[in-house]
C-alpha cells in the first residue's frame, strides 16, 4: 500500500495547498485524482512521488515510513513510485534520443533486453528509439516517459495528467499500457485527471481534492 497520512504541503509558507490530505493506494487498484484547477493535485503526486517534502504528515511505502525526500529518498522506496507528467518534453533531456531516456533508469543494471520489451510495450519502435525529443510527437515522447517510469517495476505508478495533451486514440493505448501492468503485476496507480468520463472508465474510485 501507498499511502499518505495528514499531508500538509505547500510553497509559500502559512499557506498550505494541501492541508491534511489522507489517500491510499492498494496494489492493483487504480485510484482516480480529481479536482479544480489549482486545488493541489500534482503537489499530491509530487509529494507521492517523494520528489517534495510535505511539511506535514506521512508517506509511506508497503507500511514503511518514508523519511527522506528528493534526492534523500532510500533508493528502494524511490524505485518503487514511478510517475509519469502531463508535459513530457520538460520531463526529458533534449540530447538524449528516446532510447536512452527509456534506459536512463537502468543504467546501474544494464539490460538492453529490458529496453527492447518496455518499448514493445508502449508502442515504440526501433526506428523511433534512435530520434531525439525534436523528432518526435508529444504522444511518441510521453510513451518514451511511460517505459521509463516502468523500467525498473514499480510497485505503484503516478499518472499526472498523462494523457491530457494527447488524442484519443494515444489516450487509450497509454491508458491500456497502465491497466495490462495492473493486471499482470498490480501495480497499484494514482491516475490524476480533469477529465472525469476518462476516470469513471479506468479508477475503481475516485478521491476528490476541494479547492481552496
Ligand atoms: N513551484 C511552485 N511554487 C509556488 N506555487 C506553486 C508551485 N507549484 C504549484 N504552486 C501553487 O500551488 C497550488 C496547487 O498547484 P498544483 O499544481 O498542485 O494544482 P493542480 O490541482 O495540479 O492544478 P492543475 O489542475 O491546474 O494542474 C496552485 O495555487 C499553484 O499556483
Amino acid at each position: 500500500m501507498l499511502t499518505g497520512t495528514g499531508l500538509v504541503a505547500g510553497y509559500r509558507r502559512g499557506v498550505p495547498v494541501l492541508d491534511g490530505v489522507d489517500i491510499e493506494i492498494a496494489p492493483g487498484e487504480v485510484v482516480g485524482l480529481s479536482g479544480p484547477s489549482g486545488c493541489g493535485k500534482s503537489t499530491l503526486a509530487r509529494v507521492l512521488a517523494l520528489l517534495q517534502r510535505p511539511w506535514a504528515g506521512q508517506v509511506a511505502v508497503d507500511g514503511a515510513p518514508v523519511t527522506g525526500f528528493r534526492h534523500s529518498a532510500p533508493r528502494e522506496q524511490r524505485t518503487a513510485i514511478g510517475v509519469v507528467f502531463q508535459q513530457p518534453r520538460p520531463a526529458v533531456d533534449p540530447r538524449f534520443t528516446l532510447r536512452e531516456i527509456v534506459a536512463e533508469p537502468l543504467r546501474a543494471t544494464g539490460t538492453a533486453d529490458r529496453v527492447a520489451e518496455l518499448a514493445d510495450l508502449v508502442g515504440l519502435t526501433e526506428e523511433l528509439l534512435g530520434r531525439r525529443p525534436h523528432e518526435v510527437s508529444d504522444g511518441q515522447l510521453q510513451r518514451a516517459c511511460l517505459a521509463r517510469a516502468l523500467a525498473l517495476r514499480p510497485r505503484y505508478l503516478i499518472c499526472d495528467e498523462m494523457t491530457a495533451m494527447l488524442d484519443a486514440s494515444t489516450t487509450a493505448s497509454l491508458v491500456r499500457v497502465v491497466e495490462d501492468r495492473v493486471a499482470a503485476d498490480r501495480t497499484g496507480v494514482l491516475a490524476i485527471s480533469h477529465d472525469d468520463g476518462l476516470l469513471e472508465r479506468w479508477a475503481r474510485r475516485t478521491v476528490r481534492l476541494g479547492s481552496r
